[in-house]
């Protein structure tokens, strides 16, 4: 048997554990051990599982599992508590630049605030009463009313299963206005099948969204989820979107270890 030390970390309130695994002491093909990990009642519990890795080129590499087992696409609050870890370990100072699975990421990390740089957005749809687009993960977003009583959960499923999506699925997002640059938003993510208490590629998607469909004129929009705040701010060019920034609170929520 040999102990695995592991970090958990919160950003807006989703949650990760987080192990260091330069040394490749973790067993990342066993989905079953990482979803035991993530689950709340017979594991640490978590939205999902993130490791730290070498990289040959930068600063480290991220690789992110959803809290069902398997590899997910980019986690922007994952992205943001990882460099927060980085610092802990200190792997970095301030700034860096880390892989993901979708590319490069810079970030910058101050007073446990992390502003992450998300990729470039070339395609925003806009169908009639959603719109979607990946801003690393795949986002449907949906404008409602009353948002603070809508089932997320069942319309969530259903969306995320349903045409177009089906197998590979999506991660959902229902928003509602606030005043000129900011809204409230709900998300139910692919890959923990449920409501989370934010996310931030979807917090990311929605600011984009709101911009593209003419709800703000802004480019730095705020992001009220269930967990705090968020703040998303972008460069517009002909209607792709580059120097896309998350930005944030990250932070270690506590210690441990478990047994292999
Ligand atoms: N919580 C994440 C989103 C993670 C990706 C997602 N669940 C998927 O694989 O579809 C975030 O903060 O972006």
């Amino acid at each position: 048997m040999s102990q695995i030390e592991f970090y958990k970390y919160q950003g807006t309130g989703n949650d990760f554990v987080m192990i260091d695994n330069r040394q490749q002491q973790f067993p990342k093909n066993d989905t079953k051990l990482i979803a035991k990990l993530c689950d709340r009642k017979f594991g640490i519990g978590a939205d999902g599982l993130i490791l730290l890795e070498l990289s040959k080129l930068h600063d480290f590499t991220m690789k992110y599992y959803n809290a069902d087992g398997n590899e997910g696409s980019m986690c922007g609050n994952g992205g943001r508590c990882i460099v927060a870890f980085a610092k802990q370990l200190q792997v970095i100072e301030t700034d860096t630049i880390f892989d993901a699975v979708d590319g490069l990421h810079e970030a910058h990390i101050k007073d446990g605030i992390v502003s992450l740089k998300m990729k470039d957005v070339a395609e925003v749809e806009q169908f009639s009463d959603y719109m979607f687009l990946d801003t690393g993960s795949p986002h449907h977003i949906a404008f409602v009313d009353g948002i603070q009583d809508f089932d997320v959960y069942n319309t969530g499923k259903s969306i995320r299963y349903g045409a177009p999506y089906f197998e590979k699925g999506t991660n959902v997002n229902f928003v509602e206005q606030q005043n000129e640059n900011t809204f409230k938003i709900r998300t139910y993510e692919r890959g923990v099948e449920d409501e989370t208490l934010s996310c931030g590629t979807g917090a990311t998607a929605v600011a984009i969204a709101a911009y593209h469909s003419k709800k703000t004129s802004k480019n730095n929009v705020f992001l009220e989820t269930l967990g705090g705040t968020l703040e998303v701010s972008f460069g517009t060019d002909t209607n792709s979107y580059k120097k896309v920034f998350l930005k944030g609170k990250a932070t270690m929520v506590f210690k441990g270890f478990f047994e292999l």
